[in-house]
């Protein structure tokens, strides 16, 4: 079954004090998705938004709230999520290796989707258990930068001689092991998030992910509709060939 293109704007880019209208311009120009980013300053080293705005947020939009728990206890987070109208919960593996059973099923109990998250440098295997076990989840999100902040972009000509093939080198690393996932998984929901834009897509979409998360490059964009339009082509196109 082929997999369908899900963009994201991450709205950890847009304007906070304006969330619900920068929802609806986003869904305006195009998003299937809105990728909402969960962080409690111990996991990562940075504070966001947590059940409360996505409560706000939801009174105004019936999108599909797609929620990326950058959290040491992902398991204190279900009930306020789901109870908020989180439509998407999606955990990090790392802290999730003893109880990701028993998250996994409050987490369906609540009616949100289940996916998996792994940071750059965990190793891909660790989430084949998830994937494959009785009670699945059903997306991995494979971060293409560290977890924590926005705007980390892959910006080929910000960089000088010696950094710029380092770098191409680790973003060619993530992007080998959404290929792995594809291969292993053809009808799986593969998301990426960090450094997504027109520069990486192509990196991204013909591994195999088919979910796009996408912060600075879609808000920071005169056209958002045409970084939003120009990745979903990418990611059909691929699908198409593959
Ligand atoms: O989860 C995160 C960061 O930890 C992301 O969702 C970022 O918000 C993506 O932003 P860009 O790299 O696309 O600017
Ligand atoms: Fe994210």
């Amino acid at each position: 079954m082929a997999v369908t293109a899900k963009i994201a704007p991450s709205m950890l880019s847009s304007d906070f004090a304006n969330l619900a209208s920068e929802a609806e311009r986003m869904l305006n120009c195009g998003a299937d998705w809105l990728h909402m980013d969960i962080m409690d300053g111990h996991f990562v080293p940075n504070l966001t938004i947590g059940a409360p705005v996505i409560e706000s947020l939801r009174k105004h939009t019936k999108a599909y709230l797609d929620c990326h728990l950058m959290v040491t206890n992902p398991l204190d987070y279900v009930e306020p999520m789901g109870k908020a109208g989180a439509s998407g919960f999606t955990f990090h593996v790392e802290v999730s290796k003893d109880n990701w059973q028993e998250l996994v099923q409050r987490i369906k109990s609540k009616d949100m989707r289940p996916g998996v998250a792994l940071k750059p440098g965990t190793p891909i295997e660790e989430v084949y258990p998830l994937v494959e076990g009785e009670n699945p989840v059903e997306m991995v999100l494979v971060m293409t930068v560290k977890p924590g902040f926005g705007g980390q972009k892959f910006m080929p000509e910000m960089m000088d001689k010696v950094t710029l093939p380092f770098i191409s080198c680790l973003f060619l690393c993530y992007f080998l092991e959404v290929r792995t996932l594809r291969k292993k998984y053809p009808s799986l929901d593969i998301e990426v998030d960090g450094g997504l834009g027109p520069s990486t897509i192509e990196m991204a979409a013909s591994a195999g992910a088919n979910c796009i998360v996408a912060g600075s490059s879609v808000f920071g964009a005169a056209e958002p509709a045409n970084v939003i339009s120009l990745m979903r082509k990418s990611v059909n196109d691929n699908q198409k060939s593959s």
